[in-house]
């Protein structure tokens, strides 16, 4: 696989000339940067402007990734929507990517992320036949099979049971070792526990917040991931205090 890059954001979004966010995000090459702050502050949009997708809105800034090269056609993106074609069964559904490019479909490979997102006995269904966690499973396996250096997650744990949930918060971990990933959470304890990098967006900026000392992928119950996790909640809360 190539070099995962690193990727800045820097400047403004508007809609209807309103001024949406200020923002000045550095995401560090091979490393997970979760991205946390209010609903509909802007989170999912930093999302789409990086993939350069449709907005609604006006970016008057500048989007880089650290090597200089496009960033076009890098990255592997998880939306907060499934986005299963119903009309696919699930297997299919992770293969699109790979049909719609024409590549040689690796079938065992996409049954094998089926198996590890608990989906081995459901690859033959059809999507609407699935509970949500399920679809965002299968959406899981779809976005890993996809193996590109830049990976974006929008909420992929939210439909999740709290067991099921770290599960998947450890499978993501080890397959994606060494890729740069933008994380978009509403979740402290997960940020605690999978991040290199916390950045915490308002409209005014993004500031990164101090992660646990510890490697990732954390200890649930360590006493840093825990100070890390609860601190993390009063601030985003609205504790008056700046990041420490
Ligand atoms: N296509 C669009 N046209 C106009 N406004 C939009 C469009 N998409 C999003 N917005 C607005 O942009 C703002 C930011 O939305 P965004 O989805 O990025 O927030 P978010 O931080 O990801 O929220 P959440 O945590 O609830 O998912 C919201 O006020 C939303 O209404």
């Amino acid at each position: 696989m190539t070099p995962s890059p690193g990727i800045s954001i820097k400047g403004r979004h508007y809609i209807n000339d309103d001024l949406l966010f200020n923002v000045d995000l550095d995401i560090p090459g091979g490393q997970w940067t979760c991205l946390l702050g209010r609903s509909g502050v802007g989170k999912s949009t930093i999302l789409r402007l990086i993939l350069g997708l449709e907005t609604g809105g006006r970016f008057d800034g500048t989007i880089r990734a650290t090597d200089g090269a496009a960033i076009d056609g890098r990255i592997s993106y998880m939306a907060q929507s499934d986005l299963m074609l119903p009309w696919l069964t699930v297997l299919d559904n992770v293969l699109i990517g790979a049909r719609l490019r024409g590549e040689p479909l690796n079938k065992d490979r996409a049954s094998d992320l089926l198996h590890r997102v608990g989906l081995s006995g459901h690859s033959d269904q059809k999507p609407t036949t699935l509970s949500g966690g399920m679809r965002q499973r299968a959406a899981l396996a779809r976005t890993l099979f996809e193996d590109r250096p830049v990976v974006f997650l929008d909420e992929p744990f939210s439909a999740l049971d709290a067991g099921t949930r770290a599960d998947m918060q450890e499978l993501a971990a080890e397959l994606l070792v060494g890729r740069t990933v933008l994380l978009v959470t509403h979740d402290p304890a997960e940020a605690a526990r999978l991040a290199h990098q916390i950045s915490v967006m308002s409209a005014q900026r993004t500031q990164n917040w101090p992660v646990p000392p510890t490697k990732v992928l954390r200890d649930i119950n360590a006493p840093e991931t825990l100070t890390c996790q609860a601190k993390l909640l009063a601030y985003l809360r609205g504790a008056p205090h700046e990041v420490a």
